[in-house]
């Protein structure tokens, strides 16, 4: 079984063609594990597979080739335990309109088979903040609340993994905190493994401990969070001077951007040249310094880096 919430092994996904288009491979073979009890986020351009990968999961689109399993059940031997074992809330907002929130849950735990005695809905309503709305029908709901709604569905049956396939795309601030609290709150209560895709780097360097990047059906990074970020070695460093100046500091592997501020930006690579050469250099230059600080690189830095390399992937 192991410690693994997720194992996939191999995963190729070809979609049929058809209609005079030419077969589409949407994964290429991918390797992945996701650790129990993690935030996991999935990266990955548009059209990069994210979502084909996440349906796999779901038990909604059928691989081509390759091995998954799910808290340690085999798709294709226990698909039954395997599919008990995850909840997914997708990215459309396709939900009955003639149902009310209610009614909508249980019929979703009636899917999951959850026996009466063990449904929550009120608690799950609660908690996505849909109380209120409990006997409204669900075309009367707005995006939001359609949106946590799903979220909902995908906690009826008690799952140990929770995937968000785009949870937070084009939702309002309000929306997207309530969101992140209450997967925050699913992870560290209850030891809920989450897997998140988004568009988002800040709210991916934000919620996860680890990531896996995907461009073009293909892994090209997994690693925790703070590696990926630390692979980057690229630093920038901002100086005030004392007086406005013409000059400024030279070296070798440094790049200078005067910024509208007054600023000067010194951008240089920290494994060839130290903080102290780059203010070396900036003394040398004549100038004096009212202030400095440092930019990190970010999430965004990496992704292109890593991505950069692969083909293009189709729209
Ligand atoms: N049912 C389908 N039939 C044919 N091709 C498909 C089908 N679903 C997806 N594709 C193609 O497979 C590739 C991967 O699509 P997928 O939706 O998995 O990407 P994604 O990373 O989730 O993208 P996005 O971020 O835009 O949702 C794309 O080129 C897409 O056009």
């Amino acid at each position: 079984m192991g410690d693994d919430a997720i194992r996939i092994e191999g995963l190729k996904k070809t979609y049929g063609g058809g209609g005079g288009q030419p077969p589409k491979e949407a994964l290429r073979g991918i390797d992945l594990t996701v650790p129990r009890g993690s935030v996991f986020g999935l990266l990955g351009p548009n059209g990069a597979g994210k979502s084909t990968l996440i349906n796999i999961l779901a038990g909604l689109v059928v691989k081509t080739a390759g091995n998954v399993e799910i808290w340690g059940w085999d798709q294709d031997v226990n698909p039954r335990q395997s599919r008990a074992s995850i909840g997914v809330m997708p990215q459309e907002l396709n939900l009955d309109p003639f149902f009310t929130p209610r009614g909508a849950l249980e019929v979703q735990a009636g899917l999951y088979g959850v026996p009466k005695s063990q449904r929550r809905s009120d608690e799950i309503l609660r908690m996505v903040g849909l109380q209120d709305k409990a006997e409204a029908y669900a075309r009367t709901l707005s995006g939001g609340m359609r949106r946590r709604l799903l979220l909902a569905k995908a906690l009826v049956h008690h799952p140990h993994i929770l995937v968000l396939d785009e949870p937070t795309a084009g939702v309002d601030i309000e929306l997207r905190q309530m969101l992140w609290q209450n997967v925050r709150r699913l992870n560290e209560e209850r030891g809920m493994t989450v897997i998140l895709t988004t568009h988002y780097l800040e709210e991916a360097e934000e919620m996860c401990d680890e990531i896996a990047i995907i461009a073009d059906g293909a892994l090209v990074a997994r690693d925790r969070t703070t590696n990926l970020l630390g692979q980057i070695d690229a630093r920038t460093m901002v100086i005030q001077p004392e007086e406005e100046t013409g000059h400024v500091p030279e070296g070798v592997g440094l790049e200078v951007e005067r910024r509208r501020d007054g600023t000067l930006a010194v951008t240089y690579h920290a494994n060839k040249t130290s903080p102290e050469e780059v203010l070396d250099a900036v003394r040398a230059a004549g100038i004096r310094i009212a202030d400095v600080r440092t930019e990190q690189a970010d999430l965004e830095d990496v992704f292109l880096s890593l991505t950069r390399g692969a083909h293009s992937p189709a729209a």
